[in-house]
């Protein structure tokens, strides 16, 4: 019996796909009328794979043969957006959501939009009740991480604004802030007046140095309990018959990250 598929699992014009041919090489391209997409192992088709089932099996132009995949949020961050700025990557992102316990229908304060990375987990995560709202103080990377959340069509679950977010924001009640800015200990006050009681933040911080003035002023702002700090190693492995090893090259340092948790200031 011919199992019955959902439009769903069938790559349409407009849809991406991820093409993969190994490890190393993956692509991620929208699929378009006469497109051509181009790797060194020969050129691809886009409308041989349209009205495909998605896992399928195609080959380049060269015989190679590739897959036909369904991209997943990852594929997108890694391949999918526009970088203007540092971002964090996905071992961090995944931390981060977790510990902050960001579901549907939350809303969070996200300190530092950047190229909008962490906007897109962000809203992934929120949707389709919650909200992200956003604030950078370079209008030329607002614009570039608009396009870039706009591409995964999830503009509705984020508004972008223009701000330091040192001088406040405009939310509050909100259930979780990221705060990713080179001096964040001078927006404690931003955050916490943001932020309902209890609720998490994370800050995102690349040196030792920073670490340690974040840490200082969190315990003498008095308002913040529950302060912890993580850094997470990564370490993929090459994977063949004869061999499985640890890879050689590693992403030695992203950065570090610390977490509190708002509470009521006693008097
Ligand atoms: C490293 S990027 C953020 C990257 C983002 N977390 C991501 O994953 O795509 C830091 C951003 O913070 C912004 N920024 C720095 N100080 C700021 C401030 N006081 N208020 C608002 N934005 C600020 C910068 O313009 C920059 O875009």
């Amino acid at each position: 019996m011919t199992p019955v598929l959902s439009q769903d699992n069938i790559f349409n014009y407009g849809d991406y796909v991820l093409i993969y041919l190994d490890r190393k090489r993956r692509i991620l391209a929208k699929l378009e009328q006469n497109k051509r997409i181009s790797s060194d192992k020969g050129v691809i088709i886009a409308d041989n794979i349209v009205g495909k089932e998605k896992g399928s099996q195609i080959v380049t132009s060269l015989n190679i043969k590739a897959w036909a995949l369904k991209p997943l949020l990852v594929d997108y961050i890694e391949k999918g957006i526009k970088r203007v700025t540092q971002v964090i990557y996905p071992k961090d992102l995944g931390f981060i959501i977790f510990m902050l316990g960001i579901e549907s229908g939350a809303r969070v304060l996200e300190a530092g939009v950047g190229s909008g990375n962490t906007t897109i987990v962000l809203a992934h995560f929120v949707k389709p009740t919650g909200h992200v709202y956003g604030y950078d103080n370079r209008e030329d990377f607002l614009k570039i991480a608009r396009n870039n959340i706009a591409k995964l069509g999830l503009e509705n679950f984020v508004t972008l604004k223009y701000g330091d977010v040192r001088k406040g924001v405009d939310e509050k009640n909100l259930d979780a802030a990221v705060v990713d800015i080179p001096d964040p200990w001078e927006a404690l006050n931003t955050i916490y007046n943001s932020l309902k009681p209890s609720a998490p933040v994370a800050f995102f911080i690349p040196s030792v140095q920073q670490l340690l003035k974040l840490y200082e002023a969190l315990e003498d702002f008095k308002g913040f309990t529950d302060i912890r700090a993580f850094e997470l190693i990564l370490r993929e492995y090459e994977l063949s018959k004869t061999s499985i090893r640890p890879s050689t090259h590693i992403v030695g340092h992203t950065g570090f990250i610390m977490f509190a948790r708002k509470i009521i200031k006693s008097l």
